[in-house]
Protein backbone atom coordinates (compact mmCIF):
# COMPACT_ATOMS: atom_id res chain seq x y z
CA UNK A 1 0.00 0.00 0.00
CA UNK A 2 1.44 3.50 -0.99
CA UNK A 3 -1.16 5.37 -0.40
CA UNK A 4 -0.78 9.30 0.41
CA UNK A 5 -1.15 9.50 4.37
CA UNK A 6 -3.49 12.40 5.64
CA UNK A 7 -1.91 14.73 8.55
CA UNK A 8 1.76 14.85 7.29
CA UNK A 9 3.55 17.14 8.03
CA UNK A 10 6.90 18.02 6.98
CA UNK A 11 8.84 17.40 9.61
CA UNK A 12 10.02 13.96 9.87
CA UNK A 13 8.31 12.01 12.42
CA UNK A 14 11.42 10.16 13.17
CA UNK A 15 14.96 9.98 12.01
CA UNK A 16 17.86 7.86 12.73
CA UNK A 17 21.49 9.70 11.94
CA UNK A 18 24.05 7.13 12.55
CA UNK A 19 22.88 5.36 15.42
CA UNK A 20 25.39 2.35 16.63
CA UNK A 21 24.49 0.03 19.59
CA UNK A 22 27.00 -2.85 21.07
CA UNK A 23 26.97 -5.52 22.99
CA UNK A 24 30.40 -6.71 24.07
CA UNK A 25 31.71 -8.14 21.19
CA UNK A 26 27.82 -8.24 18.88
CA UNK A 27 27.58 -4.98 16.79
CA UNK A 28 23.65 -5.44 17.29
CA UNK A 29 22.71 -1.57 15.26
CA UNK A 30 25.33 -0.42 12.99
CA UNK A 31 25.35 2.97 11.72
CA UNK A 32 21.35 3.17 11.14
CA UNK A 33 20.11 6.18 9.23
CA UNK A 34 16.71 6.16 8.80
CA UNK A 35 13.74 8.89 8.02
CA UNK A 36 10.06 8.59 8.20
CA UNK A 37 7.76 10.90 7.34
CA UNK A 38 5.04 11.56 9.23
CA UNK A 39 1.78 9.02 8.66
CA UNK A 40 4.26 6.50 6.89
CA UNK A 41 3.57 3.31 7.68
CA UNK A 42 7.27 1.18 7.59
CA UNK A 43 7.89 -2.44 8.09
CA UNK A 44 10.97 -3.49 9.55
CA UNK A 45 12.20 -7.28 8.73
CA UNK A 46 15.42 -9.38 8.73
CA UNK A 47 16.62 -12.75 10.82
CA UNK A 48 16.46 -13.49 13.77
CA UNK A 49 19.21 -11.42 16.03
CA UNK A 50 19.76 -9.03 12.94
CA UNK A 51 19.02 -6.03 15.76
CA UNK A 52 15.06 -4.93 14.86
CA UNK A 53 14.54 -5.25 18.49
CA UNK A 54 17.37 -3.14 19.12
CA UNK A 55 16.43 -0.51 16.39
CA UNK A 56 13.10 0.01 18.55
CA UNK A 57 14.49 -0.48 21.89
CA UNK A 58 16.95 2.44 21.01
CA UNK A 59 14.15 4.22 19.67
CA UNK A 60 11.84 4.45 22.69
CA UNK A 61 14.51 5.54 24.96
CA UNK A 62 14.87 1.65 26.44
CA UNK A 63 19.23 2.05 24.98
CA UNK A 64 21.49 4.22 24.40
CA UNK A 65 22.95 4.29 21.39
CA UNK A 66 27.00 4.45 21.64
CA UNK A 67 26.94 6.93 18.42
CA UNK A 68 24.44 8.56 16.29
CA UNK A 69 21.28 10.72 17.01
CA UNK A 70 17.72 10.25 16.95
CA UNK A 71 15.30 12.53 16.54
CA UNK A 72 11.28 12.55 17.03
CA UNK A 73 9.20 14.81 15.71
CA UNK A 74 11.65 17.34 15.27
CA UNK A 75 13.23 17.22 18.89
CA UNK A 76 16.26 15.23 19.56
CA UNK A 77 15.70 12.19 21.64
CA UNK A 78 19.36 10.81 21.58
CA UNK A 79 22.77 12.46 20.70
CA UNK A 80 26.22 12.39 22.08
CA UNK A 81 24.62 14.49 24.95
CA UNK A 82 21.41 14.35 25.30
CA UNK A 83 19.05 11.43 25.97
CA UNK A 84 15.35 11.89 26.58
CA UNK A 85 14.11 9.43 29.46
CA UNK A 86 11.28 6.82 27.31
CA UNK A 87 8.24 8.77 29.39
CA UNK A 88 8.97 12.12 27.21
CA UNK A 89 9.80 10.38 24.38
CA UNK A 90 6.50 11.16 22.36
CA UNK A 91 6.62 7.20 21.18
CA UNK A 92 3.85 4.13 21.60
CA UNK A 93 4.85 1.11 22.19
CA UNK A 94 2.89 -2.30 21.16
CA UNK A 95 4.52 -5.52 21.84
CA UNK A 96 4.11 -9.45 20.88
CA UNK A 97 2.78 -10.05 24.34
CA UNK A 98 0.01 -6.97 23.81
CA UNK A 99 2.09 -6.43 28.05
CA UNK A 100 -2.02 -5.13 29.46
CA UNK A 101 -1.77 -4.80 33.24
CA UNK A 102 -4.01 -7.89 34.26
CA UNK A 103 -5.15 -6.02 37.55
CA UNK A 104 -6.67 -3.01 35.74
CA UNK A 105 -10.01 -2.94 33.39
CA UNK A 106 -9.37 -2.24 29.21
CA UNK A 107 -10.14 1.67 30.17
CA UNK A 108 -7.80 1.78 32.72
CA UNK A 109 -5.27 -0.09 30.79
CA UNK A 110 -5.72 2.72 28.04
CA UNK A 111 -6.27 5.30 30.95
CA UNK A 112 -2.52 4.50 31.43
CA UNK A 113 -0.39 7.13 29.66
CA UNK A 114 -2.23 9.76 30.10
CA UNK A 115 -1.76 10.07 33.89
CA UNK A 116 -0.95 13.84 33.32
CA UNK A 117 -4.05 14.74 31.34
CA UNK A 118 -7.09 16.04 33.31
CA UNK A 119 -9.91 13.54 34.47
CA UNK A 120 -12.94 14.65 32.03
CA UNK A 121 -10.22 14.84 29.01
CA UNK A 122 -8.38 11.19 29.59
CA UNK A 123 -11.81 9.99 30.09
CA UNK A 124 -13.01 11.71 26.27
CA UNK A 125 -9.78 10.03 25.25
CA UNK A 126 -10.00 6.52 26.07
CA UNK A 127 -13.63 6.08 25.14
CA UNK A 128 -12.36 8.01 21.48
CA UNK A 129 -9.04 5.52 20.81
CA UNK A 130 -11.42 2.34 22.31
CA UNK A 131 -13.90 3.51 20.00
CA UNK A 132 -11.32 3.43 17.21
CA UNK A 133 -10.52 0.46 17.83
CA UNK A 134 -14.08 -1.19 17.62
CA UNK A 135 -13.97 -1.86 21.86
CA UNK A 136 -15.87 0.93 23.25
CA UNK A 137 -18.52 -1.81 24.95
CA UNK A 138 -15.55 -3.97 26.66
CA UNK A 139 -13.85 -0.76 28.50
CA UNK A 140 -15.06 -2.31 32.09
CA UNK A 141 -13.68 -6.08 31.60
CA UNK A 142 -10.15 -7.31 32.27
CA UNK A 143 -7.66 -8.63 29.65
CA UNK A 144 -8.10 -12.05 30.80
CA UNK A 145 -11.61 -11.62 29.53
CA UNK A 146 -10.68 -10.70 26.23
CA UNK A 147 -9.46 -12.53 23.11
CA UNK A 148 -6.14 -12.40 21.86
CA UNK A 149 -7.09 -10.33 18.77
CA UNK A 150 -8.69 -8.19 21.34
CA UNK A 151 -6.31 -7.49 23.73
CA UNK A 152 -3.91 -6.61 20.81
CA UNK A 153 -6.76 -3.84 19.97
CA UNK A 154 -6.42 -2.60 23.78
CA UNK A 155 -2.64 -2.65 23.60
CA UNK A 156 -2.83 -0.23 20.46
CA UNK A 157 -5.39 1.81 21.85
CA UNK A 158 -3.18 2.24 24.81
CA UNK A 159 0.31 3.18 22.64
CA UNK A 160 -2.62 5.77 20.49
CA UNK A 161 -3.99 7.54 23.71
CA UNK A 162 -1.22 9.95 24.41
CA UNK A 163 -1.07 10.87 20.46
CA UNK A 164 2.39 9.82 20.23
CA UNK A 165 4.54 10.42 16.70
CA UNK A 166 5.16 7.56 16.43
CA UNK A 167 3.94 3.87 17.07
CA UNK A 168 6.76 1.09 17.17
CA UNK A 169 5.14 -2.48 16.80
CA UNK A 170 7.45 -5.21 17.68
CA UNK A 171 6.34 -8.50 16.20
CA UNK A 172 2.71 -7.40 17.27
CA UNK A 173 0.71 -10.11 15.39
CA UNK A 174 3.01 -13.37 16.15
CA UNK A 175 1.16 -14.20 18.98
CA UNK A 176 -1.83 -14.88 17.10
CA UNK A 177 -3.09 -17.95 15.14
CA UNK A 178 -3.00 -17.53 11.07
CA UNK A 179 -6.96 -16.77 11.00
CA UNK A 180 -6.99 -14.08 13.57
CA UNK A 181 -3.63 -12.79 12.83
CA UNK A 182 -4.76 -11.47 9.44
CA UNK A 183 -8.04 -9.71 10.65
CA UNK A 184 -6.33 -8.09 13.51
CA UNK A 185 -3.50 -7.04 11.26
CA UNK A 186 -5.95 -5.43 8.75
CA UNK A 187 -8.36 -3.92 11.77
CA UNK A 188 -4.69 -2.50 13.45
CA UNK A 189 -3.37 -1.09 10.12
CA UNK A 190 -6.34 0.53 9.04
CA UNK A 191 -6.91 2.11 12.22
CA UNK A 192 -3.13 3.57 11.87
CA UNK A 193 -4.24 4.51 8.24
CA UNK A 194 -7.56 6.14 9.82
CA UNK A 195 -5.48 8.25 12.27
CA UNK A 196 -2.19 8.76 10.13
CA UNK A 197 -0.08 7.50 12.80
CA UNK A 198 3.08 7.35 11.85
CA UNK A 199 4.34 3.41 12.62
CA UNK A 200 7.45 1.38 12.36
CA UNK A 201 6.62 -2.39 12.41
CA UNK A 202 8.92 -5.39 12.85
CA UNK A 203 7.63 -8.73 11.59
CA UNK A 204 9.21 -11.94 10.63
CA UNK A 205 6.46 -12.04 7.68
CA UNK A 206 7.96 -11.26 4.34
CA UNK A 207 4.56 -11.20 2.90
CA UNK A 208 3.36 -8.89 5.57
CA UNK A 209 6.42 -7.05 5.61
CA UNK A 210 5.51 -6.20 2.03
CA UNK A 211 2.15 -6.38 1.62
CA UNK A 212 1.76 -3.42 5.12
CA UNK A 213 3.92 -1.14 4.54
CA UNK A 214 4.63 1.95 2.81
CA UNK A 215 8.60 1.16 2.72
CA UNK A 216 10.47 -2.03 3.89
CA UNK A 217 13.55 -1.53 5.78
CA UNK A 218 15.51 -4.70 5.20
CA UNK A 219 18.47 -5.38 8.31
CA UNK A 220 21.04 -7.62 8.38
CA UNK A 221 23.76 -8.40 10.98
CA UNK A 222 23.00 -4.72 12.78
CA UNK A 223 22.49 -2.88 9.60
CA UNK A 224 20.23 -1.69 7.57
CA UNK A 225 20.90 -3.41 3.70
CA UNK A 226 17.81 -2.06 1.97
CA UNK A 227 15.12 1.03 2.60
CA UNK A 228 12.87 0.88 -0.40
CA UNK A 229 9.38 0.46 -1.53
CA UNK A 230 8.01 -2.81 -1.38
CA UNK A 231 8.07 -3.85 -4.97
CA UNK A 232 11.38 -2.15 -5.31
CA UNK A 233 13.18 -4.38 -2.70
CA UNK A 234 11.00 -7.58 -4.07
CA UNK A 235 11.74 -6.62 -7.87
CA UNK A 236 14.91 -4.58 -7.05
CA UNK A 237 16.75 -6.07 -4.36
CA UNK A 238 19.84 -4.16 -3.80
CA UNK A 239 21.87 -7.30 -2.50
CA UNK A 240 21.97 -11.23 -2.89
CA UNK A 241 21.12 -11.04 0.55
CA UNK A 242 17.58 -9.09 0.03
CA UNK A 243 16.93 -11.14 -3.13
CA UNK A 244 17.23 -14.74 -1.42
CA UNK A 245 15.85 -13.04 1.74
CA UNK A 246 12.34 -11.60 0.08
CA UNK A 247 11.35 -14.53 -1.07
CA UNK A 248 12.82 -17.42 -3.44
CA UNK A 249 15.00 -16.81 -5.41
CA UNK A 250 17.86 -18.95 -7.89
CA UNK A 251 21.31 -17.41 -8.92
CA UNK A 252 22.83 -18.36 -11.91
CA UNK A 253 26.41 -16.85 -13.14
CA UNK A 254 25.54 -15.18 -16.34
CA UNK A 255 27.74 -13.17 -18.77
CA UNK A 256 26.88 -9.57 -20.90
CA UNK A 257 28.34 -9.25 -23.94
CA UNK A 258 27.19 -6.04 -26.53
CA UNK A 259 24.22 -5.91 -24.12
CA UNK A 260 23.26 -9.35 -24.35
CA UNK A 261 22.89 -11.18 -20.72
CA UNK A 262 23.22 -14.85 -21.55
CA UNK A 263 23.18 -17.57 -18.83
CA UNK A 264 23.29 -21.56 -18.77
CA UNK A 265 19.40 -21.22 -20.18
CA UNK A 266 20.60 -19.06 -22.67
CA UNK A 267 19.63 -15.63 -23.73
CA UNK A 268 18.08 -13.70 -20.47
CA UNK A 269 16.98 -9.98 -21.50
CA UNK A 270 18.95 -7.59 -23.21
CA UNK A 271 21.00 -5.00 -20.70
CA UNK A 272 20.98 -1.63 -23.58
CA UNK A 273 22.87 0.32 -21.50
CA UNK A 274 26.12 -2.47 -21.60
CA UNK A 275 26.63 -2.07 -25.46
CA UNK A 276 30.48 -2.08 -24.91
CA UNK A 277 31.38 -4.42 -22.63
CA UNK A 278 31.71 -7.91 -21.62
CA UNK A 279 31.47 -8.69 -18.33
CA UNK A 280 30.29 -11.81 -16.06
CA UNK A 281 27.76 -11.01 -13.25
CA UNK A 282 24.95 -13.38 -11.46
CA UNK A 283 21.60 -13.55 -12.33
CA UNK A 284 18.89 -13.35 -10.08
CA UNK A 285 15.61 -15.17 -10.88
CA UNK A 286 12.94 -15.57 -9.37
CA UNK A 287 10.54 -18.93 -9.46
CA UNK A 288 7.47 -17.22 -11.14
CA UNK A 289 10.31 -15.68 -13.71
CA UNK A 290 11.33 -19.24 -14.87
CA UNK A 291 8.95 -20.99 -17.38
CA UNK A 292 8.97 -24.57 -17.91
CA UNK A 293 7.97 -26.90 -21.12
CA UNK A 294 8.45 -30.59 -21.73
CA UNK A 295 11.11 -31.16 -23.82
CA UNK A 296 12.97 -34.51 -24.53
CA UNK A 297 15.85 -33.02 -25.79
CA UNK A 298 16.53 -31.21 -22.65
CA UNK A 299 19.21 -32.26 -20.51
CA UNK A 300 17.36 -30.10 -17.40
CA UNK A 301 15.30 -32.42 -15.37
CA UNK A 302 12.48 -32.06 -12.76
CA UNK A 303 13.80 -33.23 -9.64
CA UNK A 304 11.01 -32.65 -7.34
CA UNK A 305 7.48 -30.92 -6.44
CA UNK A 306 6.26 -28.73 -3.74
CA UNK A 307 2.73 -28.31 -3.33
CA UNK A 308 2.64 -25.01 -1.85
CA UNK A 309 -1.33 -24.36 -1.96
CA UNK A 310 -1.39 -21.49 -4.83
CA UNK A 311 1.00 -23.25 -7.23
CA UNK A 312 3.55 -26.09 -7.50
CA UNK A 313 6.61 -25.10 -6.89
CA UNK A 314 9.05 -27.65 -9.51
CA UNK A 315 12.42 -27.94 -8.89
CA UNK A 316 15.15 -28.24 -11.85
CA UNK A 317 18.45 -29.47 -12.31
CA UNK A 318 20.28 -28.01 -14.99
CA UNK A 319 22.88 -29.87 -17.26
CA UNK A 320 25.20 -27.88 -14.96
CA UNK A 321 23.89 -29.11 -11.43
CA UNK A 322 22.88 -26.24 -10.74
CA UNK A 323 19.12 -25.88 -9.49
CA UNK A 324 16.18 -23.20 -10.16
CA UNK A 325 12.93 -23.37 -8.95
CA UNK A 326 9.48 -22.36 -10.83
CA UNK A 327 6.49 -21.82 -10.16
CA UNK A 328 3.54 -23.75 -12.01
CA UNK A 329 -0.48 -23.45 -11.91
CA UNK A 330 -1.96 -26.36 -10.52
CA UNK A 331 -3.36 -27.97 -13.86
CA UNK A 332 0.79 -28.12 -14.64
CA UNK A 333 2.54 -30.91 -12.90
CA UNK A 334 5.45 -32.19 -14.32
CA UNK A 335 6.75 -35.37 -12.39
CA UNK A 336 10.43 -35.83 -10.79
CA UNK A 337 12.82 -37.09 -14.39
CA UNK A 338 10.91 -34.87 -16.70
CA UNK A 339 12.81 -33.32 -19.14
CA UNK A 340 12.42 -29.77 -19.52
CA UNK A 341 13.18 -26.89 -21.23
CA UNK A 342 13.60 -23.77 -19.33
CA UNK A 343 13.01 -20.41 -20.28
CA UNK A 344 13.07 -16.78 -18.44
CA UNK A 345 9.26 -16.43 -18.67
CA UNK A 346 8.06 -12.78 -21.02
CA UNK A 347 8.36 -9.47 -19.20
CA UNK A 348 11.01 -10.72 -16.74
CA UNK A 349 13.52 -7.20 -15.74
CA UNK A 350 16.63 -10.02 -13.87
CA UNK A 351 18.34 -7.94 -10.92
CA UNK A 352 22.40 -8.32 -12.13
CA UNK A 353 24.97 -8.85 -9.00
CA UNK A 354 28.35 -7.95 -9.04
CA UNK A 355 29.68 -9.93 -6.29
CA UNK A 356 26.40 -9.76 -3.69
CA UNK A 357 25.67 -6.02 -4.98
CA UNK A 358 23.02 -5.78 -7.38
CA UNK A 359 24.52 -3.90 -10.18
CA UNK A 360 22.48 -1.02 -12.90
CA UNK A 361 25.79 0.19 -14.90
CA UNK A 362 28.58 -2.55 -16.02
CA UNK A 363 30.78 -3.07 -12.62
CA UNK A 364 33.94 -1.54 -14.50
CA UNK A 365 32.01 1.67 -15.24
CA UNK A 366 33.02 1.49 -19.03
CA UNK A 367 29.13 1.98 -20.51
CA UNK A 368 26.17 4.44 -19.99
CA UNK A 369 23.56 3.35 -17.38
CA UNK A 370 21.66 0.39 -17.56
CA UNK A 371 18.85 -1.63 -16.57
CA UNK A 372 18.13 -4.88 -18.33
CA UNK A 373 15.23 -4.61 -20.35
CA UNK A 374 12.30 -7.00 -20.00
CA UNK A 375 12.02 -9.43 -22.56
CA UNK A 376 8.75 -8.59 -25.06
CA UNK A 377 8.69 -12.49 -25.98
CA UNK A 378 9.46 -15.95 -24.63
CA UNK A 379 13.43 -16.53 -26.18
CA UNK A 380 14.01 -20.16 -26.96
CA UNK A 381 16.61 -21.32 -24.42
CA UNK A 382 16.81 -24.79 -24.20
CA UNK A 383 19.56 -25.39 -21.59
CA UNK A 384 21.50 -27.99 -22.65
N1 LIG B 1 20.72 -6.84 26.37
C1 LIG B 1 21.51 -7.49 25.54
N2 LIG B 1 22.73 -7.94 25.94
C2 LIG B 1 23.56 -8.58 25.10
N3 LIG B 1 23.26 -8.85 23.79
C3 LIG B 1 22.07 -8.43 23.35
C4 LIG B 1 21.14 -7.75 24.18
N4 LIG B 1 20.04 -7.47 23.44
C5 LIG B 1 20.27 -7.96 22.21
N5 LIG B 1 21.49 -8.53 22.16
C6 LIG B 1 22.11 -9.15 20.95
O1 LIG B 1 22.04 -8.18 19.92
C7 LIG B 1 21.71 -8.78 18.69
C8 LIG B 1 20.43 -8.17 18.12
O2 LIG B 1 19.34 -8.56 18.95
P1 LIG B 1 17.86 -8.12 18.65
O3 LIG B 1 16.99 -8.63 19.77
O4 LIG B 1 17.81 -6.68 18.39
O5 LIG B 1 17.56 -8.92 17.31
P2 LIG B 1 16.16 -9.17 16.55
O6 LIG B 1 16.44 -8.93 15.12
O7 LIG B 1 15.09 -8.37 17.20
O8 LIG B 1 15.94 -10.72 16.82
P3 LIG B 1 14.57 -11.57 16.86
O9 LIG B 1 14.01 -11.51 15.48
O10 LIG B 1 15.05 -12.95 17.22
O11 LIG B 1 13.70 -10.95 17.91
C9 LIG B 1 21.61 -10.28 18.96
O12 LIG B 1 22.85 -10.87 18.67
C10 LIG B 1 21.33 -10.33 20.44
O13 LIG B 1 21.80 -11.54 21.00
Amino acid sequence: MTSPRHGASSIPALELDGVSRRYGKVAAATSLDLTIGAGELVTVIGPSGCGKSTMLRLIAGLERPDAGSITIAGETAADRRRFQQPERRRVGLVFQDHALFPNLTVGKNVAFGLNRTPAREREKRVAEVLELVRLGHLAARYPHELSGGEQQRVALARALAPRPAVVLLDEPFSSLDETLRGRVRADVVAVLRETGTTGLLVTHDQTEALSVGDRVVVMRDGAIEQVDLPEKVFEQPATRFVASFMGDADFLPAHVHNALLTCEIGVVSTVPGWANCDVDVDVVLRPHEVALSPDPQSPARVVSLEYRGAFLLHHIRLASGRTLRSWQPHQVRYAPGTPVSVTVAAGTTPTLLAGDRAVTAPPNGTAGPATPSSIPSPIATTSR
